[in-house]
């Protein structure tokens, strides 16, 4: 933006002029939202019977490794350029020291595999907290009712290299514990995954639009207390961006900020002041708002779009959103 913008008085400017026709509007759009901006995030069950629609998240289904598979291949074709994992894992396997979360066998690993197997080009980014193997809900050990920090960051790597040795391009660390991108780096390095890349969940907040989601893994009957001594504060500005500035200083490649729609005022000053590629996540809570409200009625589709834009306008390359695959299809018949 200029400093001073030029702005004739009326009438020599009427701002309604390039409004007029939807060649004007094509013509002078500021922002764009494309196929590749989009990260479609799945979830994978073992459980059998497990799959299938989750009720907080109408038309999200959990996926079967098949169906995984399945929406790679669509993922693929859509060109959508990534897809990510979320791991619904057996209740009777979840444990207080977690040990599935680095089994080279569990299911978001076994997802990984099955999905370059048939979508080799497709990127993979994965989830690196404890919560889908944790017996108690939480991203972290949990000892005495305190979430323990640096315990915790060696479970990571290890969660991390295994994913990394199953075949990720990407890792998503949305734990929020201190020193952890620091740690994954060093480790990639010294076990030779130098081209492994880091998302991290840089700005993730103590947040209730995550609500649907903790149903979808099925992690909300089993959370004891929340998780804000780890997340952020909502109230907090300041506090996110050194979270980011952090982070990159520990070697992310890419930030993230969680939630989307409530947090755009954080997308625009990440954007801004590091200029590093910035991911927004539209969380399960504003799929479920918007999905609900255009499902009674109350509101229309165009609401998806709309809201995705919303974060290219905020300084977002790109938007994980459960929309994806739907918008990909609405973008390739225009
Ligand atoms: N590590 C857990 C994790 N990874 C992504 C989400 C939320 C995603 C969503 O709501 O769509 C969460 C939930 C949480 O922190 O409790």
């Amino acid at each position: 933006m200029p400093a001073t913008p030029i702005i004739a008085p009326f009438p020599a400017t009427r701002l309604r002029r390039l409004r007029r026709t939807p060649a004007l509007r094509a013509l002078t759009a500021e922002r764009h939202v494309s196929t590749e901006n989009l990260i479609w995030p799945i979830f994978v069950t073992e459980v059998a019977g497990g799959e299938g629609e989750i009720p907080s998240m109408p038309g999200v289904d959990r996926l079967t490794l098949d169906g995984a598979k399945r929406a790679a291949e669509r993922a693929m074709n859509l060109g959508i350029p990534a897809i990510c994992i979320f791991p619904h894992s057996d209740p009777d396997l979840k444990t207080e020291g977690c040990e599935r979360a680095w089994d080279p066998e569990n299911i978001g690993n076994r997802a990984i595999r099955a999905i370059k197997e048939v979508a080799p080009d497709l990127a993979v980014m994965t989830d690196i907290a404890l919560d889908p193997y944790n017996i108690n809900g939480h991203d972290g050990f949990v000892r005495d009712g305190i979430i323990l920090n640096d315990e915790t960051v060696e479970a990571l790597v290890r969660m991390a290299l295994a994913q990394a040795e199953a075949g990720a391009d990407i890792l998503g660390p949305s734990d929020m514990m201190d020193g952890r991108i620091g740690a994954l780096r060093r480790a990639l390095e010294q076990a030779g995954h130098k081209d492994v890349a880091i998302l991290s969940y840089a700005a993730k907040y103590a947040s209730s639009f995550y609500g649907p989601f903790r149903d979808a893994v099925g992690a909300s009957g089993r959370l004891v207390g929340d998780k804000k001594t780890y997340q952020i504060n909502p109230a907090n500005r300041d506090e996110a961006l050194r979270c980011v500035a952090r982070d990159l200083a520990e070697g992310a490649d890419m930030v993230m900020v969680k939630p989307g729609m409530p947090y755009l005022d954080i997308c625009r000053e990440v954007k801004d002041q590091f200029g590093a590629p910035t991911y927004a996540y539209q969380v399960s809570g504003e799929y479920a708002m918007m999905e609900g409200a255009i499902r009674a009625g109350w509101l229309k589709r165009e609401v998806v779009m709309e809201s995705l834009l919303s974060f290219r306008r905020a300084g977002c390359d790109g938007i994980l959103t459960y929309y994806a695959p739907q918008v990909a299809e609405a973008l390739a018949q225009r």
